[in-house]
């Protein structure tokens, strides 16, 4: 089985767990797979806002169409970078079991949040992090922060910054969770949507692959990450689109909070779901309608 994959050190993690998954699931060696990497746009772009070079998809064309020509099997992914439709013949239908889905803060003079000084400059490119930062300390600056986890550490030591979020999930499947100063709580900071999950993307008519991946999927990510893309899709989320949103099961029951934001964080508009946890696309699909309504005229038109 080919396993097609982006080659930065985190998608490389991500291959590696899903294919040691596949080998414990069906008592295969290593000497059963081949991981490929495939470099895309948005690797070779690395000096712009993303939200300038355009969309979700510049992390992921590449690697689809290697899938649909056959290059490879599989291709592996962070469901949060993930458009909420996949093309023609593909299809996303097998999710891992879900890693933290919380931001990290990390900071080597600051504890939290909280305990940022008035004025201090925040390195970040998410538009959701830095609307929700915004929203909570209009009083920070924010500085544009790409790159992989090396460099925005080196920003840091640096002092472009005095301090960073990155996602719980990719600082554990790196081994570099001693970076996080701690993690920030889906109260004070909702993550984004499927944070934390790796979805499997296969070939709709590749049915030998599907029985393969079937035995690998997590019932709760499903459900969880079903619900959540329900109510990215009826948002229409973009790169421009501030949105957070977050299920959790306990027990049959699904709780689905979701909130949209202004880029500026002067606006947040916030609600939440709970129901059976069968109902999940449908609470997604409500609970943005619900937003989408409560949002005034010119709350999307951010571009
Ligand atoms: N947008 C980049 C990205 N996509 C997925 C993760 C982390 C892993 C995950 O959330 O599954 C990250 C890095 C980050 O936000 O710090």
């Amino acid at each position: 089985m080919r396993i097609g994959t982006r080659g930065s050190a985190l998608a490389l993690a991500q291959a590696h767990e899903t294919r040691d998954r596949l080998m414990a699931a069906h008592g295969l060696s290593a000497d059963d797979f081949e991981i490929v990497v495939i470099k895309t746009t948005g690797d070779r772009i690395l000096d712009r806002p993303l939200k300038e070079i355009g969309g979700k998809g510049l992390f992921t064309r590449e690697i689809e169409d290697a899938l649909l020509s056959h290059q490879i099997d599989i291709a592996v992914h962070s469901m949060k970078d993930m458009p909420t439709i996949q093309p023609d013949g593909l299809v996303i239908d097998c999710y891992l079991p879900r890693e933290d889905v919380r931001d990290a803060f990390v900071s080597s003079s600051f504890a939290g949040i909280s305990d940022l000084p008035q004025g201090a400059v925040v390195g970040s490119s998410s538009l959701r992090r830095r609307a929700q930062l915004a929203a909570r300390r209009p009083d920070l600056q924010l500085v544009e922060f790409r790159g992989n986890v090396q460099t925005r550490l080196k920003k840091l030591e640096e002092g472009v910054a005095v301090a960073t979020f990155l996602a719980m999930a990719g600082l554990s499947r790196l081994g570099m969770l001693h970076v996080a100063r701690g993690a920030v709580e889906p109260d004070e900071m909702l993550p984004a949507v499927a944070q934390g999950c790796i979805g499997v993307e296969r070939r709709a008519d590749d049915a030998q692959t599907a029985a393969l991946l079937a035995a690998i999927s997590d019932r709760d990510s499903t459900l969880r990450v079903t619900a959540e893309r329900a109510f990215l899709a009826r948002l229409d989320g973009s790169c421009q689109t501030p949105i957070a949103g977050l299920a959790e099961l306990a027990g049959d029951q699904l709780r689905l909070r979701g909130e949209i934001l202004r880029p500026d964080g002067s606006e947040v508009i916030a609600g939440e779901r709970i129901g059976p946890s069968s109902d999940g696309a449908a609470m997604g699909t409500d609970l943005a309608g619900e937003l989408r309504g409560r949002a005034p005229s010119d709350f999307f038109d951010w571009s």
